[in-house]
């Protein structure tokens, strides 16, 4: 009997229902086939790479240090592709080169279908999702979604065409009933979903997986393990690093490619490898892991076999297939090297391979080849238009949610070129929406998000609203006193003071959070970084204005400043601008460093600029060889169009409680400042340059640094 949504599967849902008489075995499908209709059809692609070597400086040493080693190797469409091997094999690194997300250092080639590959082109067809998801915290799952795919499938597809591809994504990744929560309550496989579905809204026939198991429980690696296995049976080329998958999430894997100190030492797929290694003389026991027992090999618990090894798969050249006949073997003085001995050390190799009286060497020999009678050569080719021609259809780009995970189907060579050539991926756009959209979209995005950010929005709000109440109760009716105009200078500057340290801390403390989403979806082709730039240059402005506008608001008139429309203007005006430049000064500091070394260096290094204010020393009192720092101190174009705005334009005598004032005239006051010459206007002037520059020096910041983590 077959339930409804029951097929052949996985034993562990078999089961036994009806009465025992009358037995009958049920077999039980977790997930129906389900297919992506609406989304481009892809044509399949395999990646080839030969003499990778990627080699990093490292402190004066001349030579720099060697990460991977000539490493060789195929990955084809259709296939879910494991990159595994022990911590600091290379595994990433290996990764982040077939990416295209490190490309200094490097040498090799590496081909798509059979081309030598165009960087450019190749990231319009490939996606790279990194091990720690990088999801913006305050969307939902479904407004993450609609923003994925208006950025990412251009002006063509129909609203309503679009919602179905988001819809249709959603439900195939079982994220349907989670549309209306935030992602940072999502559970970490449901991020992981969100993840890839984020990034399938587009379709790219290649997709990167860095650790996509890494913190999941075993059945969540396992529905992540099927998912991935899916996308390649739709005809993707889907490869992932992984450390050391269980046995039952190891036979999921089409193929294997396992790195050792920077070489390759297996390439083929997973059911080979036991009988590889064991004609090598090294017998994986009985009941134990195949995945664990390849790393444990590779970390030298049995000996030093790399060398054997690589020489036996001929650094990644070699790609050991279910099905072929057995490859041509180097010669046996190859592989054992003098130096390379398995080291029966624990008991736990085999000794069928230990020939020549040699008790502690072993030969790789034909004799045990065609024994085990699997394998046959392979060397890694890439596929030629012609080859094409007689490989037949592509692969439709579908999700097929796989009927049987463990069977070794083999993908077809069916790759062709003509996915190069055309469309989209040939043509010298970048994007598939203009910069403008791009940067409407991120715009509205980042408001979205800044809006539901307690911190970022009501917080700031609350603290401008208190401190303005503080300062009007401390300074309460000052403003008109000539004898408290020091104590009124002494709000003027702290004025100053709260505007400048609450818009640069808050932007220090926000925008390098934001910097591993921006380097994913950058690299991932979603939008440019000077549509990004500005969507967020422009984005905190309207909030910081309004923060800025109730704070200035509230002391201004307890205080009792001069009640004129045009000094509240220009007092506003000179307070809105030290925000937006201290806003500026916080995304310098937060594009060119971390959080820590921003939140210490920032108040450091505005000091000089507090003291060359001109509220400490007066500027005819600054040595002349310092002079010049009054310049670049946008504090004191702040303070100076405050207390211009206060205290010139023939402001009238202030009133005199006491027998002597010695500031009851204003151009007293502007004479013990030194602005008597003072231009307001010069002062809102240099305000504006401070500010473009700023902007300018973060967008060259941030790309320097979007550069230098690549
Ligand atoms: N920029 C660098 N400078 C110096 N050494 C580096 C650099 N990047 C990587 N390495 C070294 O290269 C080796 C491979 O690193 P990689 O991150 O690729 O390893 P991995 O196999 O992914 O390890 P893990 O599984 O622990 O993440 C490591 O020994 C690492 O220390």
């Amino acid at each position: 009997m077959k339930l409804e949504g029951a097929s052949v599967e996985d034993d562990s849902y078999s089961g036994l229902v009806g009465d025992r008489k009358g037995s009958v075995k049920v077999t039980i499908t977790p997930c129906q086939p389900r297919q992506l209709t609406h989304l481009p059809k892809r044509q399949p692609v395999d990646i080839g790479f030969s003499d990778l070597t990627y080699t990093v400086s490292e402190g004066r040493r001349k030579n720099g240090k060697q990460i991977l080693k000539s490493v060789s190797g195929r990955l084809r469409s259709g296939e879910l592709t494991a990159i595994m091997g022990p911590s600091g094999a290379g595994k990433s690194t290996l990764l982040n080169i077939l990416t295209g997300y490190k490309t200094s250092g490097m040498n090799g080639s590496i081909t798509i279908n059979g081309q030598e590959r165009n960087l450019s082109q190749f990231r319009k067809l490939s996606c790279y999702i990194m091990q720690d998801n990088q999801l913006h915290a305050n969307l939902t799952v479904e407004e993450a979604m609609h923003v994925a795919s208006n950025l990412k499938l251009g002006k063509d597809m129909k609203k309503d065409e679009k919602q179905e591809v988001v819809q249709e994504i959603l439900e195939t990744l079982g994220l349907q009933e989670h549309r209306k929560t935030m992602t940072s309550n999502l559970s970490g496989g449901q991020k992981k979903r969100l993840s890839i579905a984020l990034e399938l809204v587009n379709n790219p026939p290649i997709m990167f997986f860095d650790e996509p198991t890494s913190g999941l429980d075993s059945s969540s690696c396992f529905q992540c393990i099927s998912l991935l296995k899916s996308l390649a049976r739709g005809g993707r080329t889907i490869i992932c690093t992984i450390h050391q998958p269980s046995a039952r999430l190891f036979e999921m894997f089409d193929h294997l490619y396992t790195l050792a100190e920077g070489q390759c030492v297996y390439q083929g797929s997973t059911q080979q490898l036991v009988p590889f290694l064991s004609t090598l003389g090294l017998v994986c026991p009985s009941y134990h892991n195949p995945a664990s027992f390849v790393i444990e090999v590779s970390c030298g618990e049995y000996g030093d076999n790399i060398r054997k090894l690589v020489n036996a798969i001929q650094n990644g050249k070699h790609d050991i297939r279910t099905g072929k006949p057995f490859p041509e073997l180097p010669p046996a003085e190859v592989l054992n090297n003098a130096d390379v001995k398995i080291s029966n050390g624990n008991g736990a190799l085999g000794t069928n391979a230990v020939e020549n009286g040699d008790s502690d060497a072993v030969k790789y020999t034909a004799n045990a080849a065609t024994d085990v009678n699997l394998y046959q050569p392979f060397v890694t080719k890439d596929v030629t238009k012609e080859e094409q021609s007689a490989t037949g259809e592509a692969v439709p780009a579908s999700i097929v949610i796989p009927v049987d995970l463990t069977a070794s189907e083999k993908a077809p060579d069916n790759v062709t070129t003509a996915l190069l050539d055309t469309g989209f991926v040939a043509s010298p756009r970048r994007y598939p929406i203009s910069e403008f959209t791009q940067f409407w979209i991120v715009l509205k995005r980042t408001l979205l998000f800044s809006r539901r950010d307690w911190t970022l929005m009501y917080l700031r709000l609350f603290a401008h609203i208190l401190v303005g109440l503080l300062i009007g109760a401390l300074y309460y009716d000052i403003g008109n006193d000539g004898a408290k105009v020091l104590s009124n200078l002494g709000f003027l500057f702290f004025n100053m003071l709260f505007l400048m340290y609450t818009s640069m801390t808050i932007t220090i403390l926000s925008f390098p959070l934001e910097m591993p989403v921006l380097v994913k979806e950058n690299f991932n082709r979603w939008y440019s970084l000077r549509s990004y730039y500005l969507a967020i240059t422009l984005s905190d402005i309207p909030f910081q204005a309004v923060f800025c506008v109730i704070y200035v608001t509230i002391v201004y008139f307890l205080t009792a400043q001069p009640c004129e429309l045009s000094r509240f203007s220009m007092f506003l005006g000179a307070c809105l601008l030290i925000s937006f430049v201290a806003q500026s000064v916080g995304l310098v500091v937060g594009a060119a460093m971390n959080v820590q070394n921003g939140v210490f260096l920032a108040p450091v290094m505005s000091v000089p600029f507090l003291l060359f204010s001109g509220f400490f020393v007066s500027f005819d009192a600054i040595p002349v060889y310092l002079r010049w720092i009054t310049y670049l101190s946008y504090i004191r174009y702040g303070f100076e169009g405050t207390a211009l705005a206060t205290y010139a334009f023939g402001r009238e005598k202030l009133k005199c409680h006491q027998v002597y004032c010695h500031f009851k005239s204003p151009m007293t006051t502007l004479e013990e400042l030194d602005m008597v010459n003072a231009n307001f206007t010069l002062d809102i002037i240099a305000l504006v340059i401070i500010f473009f520059v700023l902007r300018v020096s973060a967008f060259v910041f941030l790309r320097w640094k979007l550069l230098s983590t690549r």
